[in-house]
């Protein structure tokens, strides 16, 4: 199967957790980190979440910065990586910010028909999978649409299914000066997690960022 070169970017705290077990926002980046973040959207040609980040942090998934979008018109791509929600059920608020012109909500074919109309007027809705979006599908389409670089920014549990299903190639993690702490407070990987074959991977780069460390990881196959 053709799929794009998948990376998961992600923050978390020093013990290991994306947001609390309020399962609301933290800050955990710097400005530094976030710059960061800014660029690695604007070199991507897509941009994914899962919906249980859009209902925790109704993000944009949009280039900010001016510069980064002057460095994309300059090749000629447009002025945000598309936007890709994986929502098996359509749970997505129509307002959420996420949604419009340039965005995908992946649904399932289990998706309730009303919350199909409600969002067909607000992205492009296309279903993948019975009961739960098939994620290898959903990548083979995205490469077809001409996605080559997709950006996955989380939750724990879409980190997971990618990881589990072997789709994943790069992960950045920065990990922020601070402590969450809670069991069921989110990790960068959830899920039933793995019991044996843990994934290994290899670290390619590491360095000091806003007061905490960013590292980079290469998945082994
Ligand atoms: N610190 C960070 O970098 C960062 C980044 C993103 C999210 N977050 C945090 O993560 C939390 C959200 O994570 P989460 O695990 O609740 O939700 P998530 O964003 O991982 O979304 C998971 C949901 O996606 C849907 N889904 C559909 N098909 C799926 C499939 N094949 N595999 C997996 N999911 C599928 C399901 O409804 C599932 O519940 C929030 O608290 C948010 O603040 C933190
Ligand atoms: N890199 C990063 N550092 C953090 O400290 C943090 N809490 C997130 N969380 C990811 C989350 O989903 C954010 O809400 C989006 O990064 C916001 O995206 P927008 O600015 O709305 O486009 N991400």
């Amino acid at each position: 199967m053709e799929r794009p070169f998948v990376f998961i970017n992600s923050a978390m705290s020093a013990d290991g957790k994306i947001s609390s077990f309020l399962r609301q926002q933290v800050r955990i980046s710097g400005p530094e980190d976030m710059g960061r973040v800014g660029l690695l959207r604007a070199e991507s040609d897509a941009v994914m979440v899962g919906v249980g980040t859009v209902l925790a942090d109704d993000p944009g998934l949009r280039v900010k910065s001016p510069d980064h979008r002057g460095m994309r018109s300059k090749l000629g791509k447009p002025e945000d990586p598309l936007r890709v929600v994986v929502d098996s059920q359509g749970k997505t608020p129509p307002s959420a910010k996420v949604l419009g012109d340039g965005c995908i909500l992946a649904v399932s074919r289990a998706a309730p028909e009303e919350r199909l109309r409600l969002l067909g007027d607000r992205c492009e809705v296309v279903a993948f999978g019975e009961e739960r979006v098939d994620l290898p599908e959903l990548l083979s389409f995205l490469y077809k649409r001409g996605v080559r670089r997709l950006m996955v920014e989380g939750g724990a549990t879409l980190n997971w299914s990618l990881v589990e299903g072997g789709l994943v190639d790069e992960i950045s993690t920065y990990i922020g000066p601070i402590i969450i702490g809670g069991a069921r407070a989110p990790t960068l990987v959830d899920g039933p997690g793995f019991s044996g074959g843990y994934p290994e991977l290899e670290l390619s780069a590491a360095e000091a960022l806003d007061g905490g460390v960013l590292l980079r990881w290469r998945l082994l196959r």
